[in-house]
């Protein structure tokens, strides 16, 4: 059974899975897509087997039965909102955004809708899901990151905080993941997705660190439960056209949406 899929935002992880669906995924079709500057995502189909028609952000759940957002946090509740009220699979990449606007998942379960946070730059959400069925202590994130990959984060900016002049690794946030994603809102939707699948954004507890000739965006998760204790650490390579985002998020999202019509899935 195959089901239509639409991306709202080319960027580093939007023109990516763009590019993997037209070269063909069983039971995938991309039939449309959203973007800022017209004229370079006009040339960015030049060699696509079947180009998507390009629309506005609001437009695309009239089109596709899955909806996935690759976009500016800033426009993530305009795409949620239209895809939620059509009722259709919501695949969002700025999960920070969807923390403070928490409301539009009691609007998906009213119209049927379904949001699927993929793990996108992050590991092993499948092993903090099934430790929160049973009593977690304690979920944390360290997040370091090389000093560009947090440049102009809100938080940096109201504290005047000039990373260029860091040189040696440096603790920038501490606080929930709440509060990183309000002032990170285009760095830490790991941290998002990661209080999402385990105990929350208030508990779950996050450092961000800017670390001066870091070549991997290097996520460390510590769940501390009662049927198990774990650690996992990922190094991803960041992507060329925007250091903040991983390489691994395309492929992330893409994996996620096979997961939506394969027969066979593995990890729960
Ligand atoms: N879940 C996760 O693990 C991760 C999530 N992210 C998040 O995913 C989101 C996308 O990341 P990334 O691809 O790196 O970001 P980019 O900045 O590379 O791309 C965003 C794209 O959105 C487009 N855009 C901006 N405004 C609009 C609009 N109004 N309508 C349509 N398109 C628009 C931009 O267009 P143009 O090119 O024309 O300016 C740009 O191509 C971000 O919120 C990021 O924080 C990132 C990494 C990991
Ligand atoms: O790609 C990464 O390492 C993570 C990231 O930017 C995010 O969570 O927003």
């Amino acid at each position: 059974m195959e089901k239509t899929v639409a991306i709202a935002g080319l960027g580093a992880i939007g023109l990516d899975l763009a590019r993997a669906l037209d070269a063909g995924v069983e039971g995938l079709r991309l039939v449309a897509v959203s973007a800022r500057d017209q004229a370079k995502a006009e040339s960015n189909f030049a060699g696509f087997r079947h180009k998507p028609r390009l629309l506005p952000i609001e437009a695309l759940a009239e089109e596709a039965e899955i909806i996935v957002e690759c976009a500016p946090a800033a426009v993530f509740e305009t795409i949620a909102a239209a895809a939620i009220a059509r009722g259709r699979i919501l695949v969002p990449a700025s999960v920070g955004a969807l923390l403070p606007r928490m409301h539009l998942v009691e609007e998906a379960r009213r119209t049927g809708a379904r949001i699927i946070v993929p793990t996108g730059a992050l590991l092993g959400l499948d092993a903090v899901r099934a430790a929160a069925e049973g009593a977690v202590e304690s979920v944390t994130i360290e997040t370091r990151k090389p000093p560009r990959g947090l440049e102009g984060a809100p938080y940096l900016v109201e504290r005047g905080i000039d990373l260029a002049a860091v040189t040696e690794p440096s603790l920038v946030f501490k606080g929930n993941a709440f509060e990183a994603a309000q002032g990170f809102p285009a760095n830490v939707n790991v941290a998002a997705a990661l209080a999402l699948a385990g105990i929350g954004p208030e508990r779950t507890l996050v450092e961000i660190w800017a670390v001066p000739g870091l070549t991997r965006n290097t996520h460390t998760i510590r769940v501390e439960a009662a049927a198990a204790r774990f650690t996992m650490t990922i190094e991803g390579v960041p992507s060329e056209s925007n250091p903040r985002t991983g390489k691994l998020t395309p492929l992330s999202l893409l994996a996620c949406l096979r997961g939506l019509v394969s027969t066979l899935k593995v990890g729960s």
